[in-house]
């Protein structure tokens, strides 16, 4: 076995995340939480609004420095700067989608690969002659991921003329090219419609495939189920219950804490049973 298969086999904890505790003031958004990722994982971090969900996930970015407790990524602790994060091999996604509205598709993505280049960040944005120069290697990667995320005829685009669902995808794309061990996306499928969140789907696995680790905050419940292989509970930013979907939806303090009505009646599930019984039917499997 080579170090780099040692490094990141599956079932090795790449984030660990110990007591973590976040105050602001008088508040404690986040109070004690232990969590880890292992490689090859994709994990979901549910909760109700206000739980603490985007407060833990900015102490797992360098955003915020946690008040007590300490994060781990391939057993250093993190770096307290979201670029050195970022550096380190944790990439992220915003609730808020944040792009560079007036740049390419592609140009966003160089952006993004600043971090595995000599070029520095403003070299990138304001696109310097050092970044043209720099810019021949870097782009050939960013095509491919623009490929992988099936935007690759948009390259020339610019960013703010996308639909919401692909300036989503561009999100991810961005975040892929600062070559990451771990992605943590959060609410990547707001504000998408079924067939949307199905392909977000579809994505985050094939991410999951090429050895990436992925952790992710989202609402959408029969989304979560479907894709992660462990789902944590925040609540009042202690962590409630953690398990594989099935342990979760079936936890009686989940139900009553957070899912509320059963799963099957969430709205909108209807719609979704359509959209996997047209995606199901002979013949649709080329049509995307
Ligand atoms: N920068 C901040 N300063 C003060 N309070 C904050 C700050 N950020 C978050 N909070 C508070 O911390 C608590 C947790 O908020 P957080 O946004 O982390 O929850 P969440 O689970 O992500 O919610 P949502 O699902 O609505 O996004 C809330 O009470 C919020 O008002």
């Amino acid at each position: 076995m080579t170090t780099d298969t040692i490094t990141t086999s599956t079932g090795q904890a790449i984030l660990d995340a110990r007591g973590v505790t976040m105050r602001f003031g008088g508040l404690t958004a986040v109070r004690n939480v232990d969590f880890t990722v292992n490689a090859g994982e994709i994990v979901g971090l549910i909760g109700p609004n206000g739980a603490g969900k985007t407060t833990f996930f900015n102490c797992l970015t360098g955003l915020y420095i946690p008040t007590e407790g300490e994060v781990r990524y391939k057993g250093n602790i993190l770096p307290p700067k979201s670029f050195k994060v970022t550096a380190a091999g944790i990439a992220r996604t915003f609730q808020n989608i944040r792009l560079f509205a007036n740049m390419t598709v592609l140009e966003n993505v160089l952006v993004g690969h600043h971090t595995r280049t000599k070029e520095g960040f403003w070299s990138a944005v304001l696109r310097l002659p050092s970044f043209h120069r720099a810019e021949g290697a870097s782009r050939e990667r960013a095509m491919e991921l623009l490929q992988f995320v099936g935007l690759d005829k948009k390259a020339d685009h610019l960013a703010r003329n996308l639909p919401y669902g692909e300036q989503r995808k561009l999100e991810i794309a961005r975040a892929l090219a600062s070559e990451p061990g771990l992605l943590l996306l959060d609410e990547p499928t707001a504000g998408m419609n079924p067939q949307e969140t199905r392909a977000t789907e579809e994505l985050v696995f094939a991410i999951r495939d090429k050895g990436i680790a992925v952790l992710v905050i989202e609402h959408d419940m029969r989304f979560i189920f479907n894709l992660c292989d462990r789902v944590s509970v925040l609540v009042q930013g202690e962590k409630l219950v953690e398990g594989d979907s099935a342990t979760v939806q079936g936890d009686e303090r989940v139900i009553a804490a957070y899912l509320g009505e059963p799963f099957a009646n969430e709205p909108g599930g209807e719609e979704v049973a359509e959209v996997e019984a047209a995606e199901a039917a002979p013949g649709k499997e080329n049509d995307r």
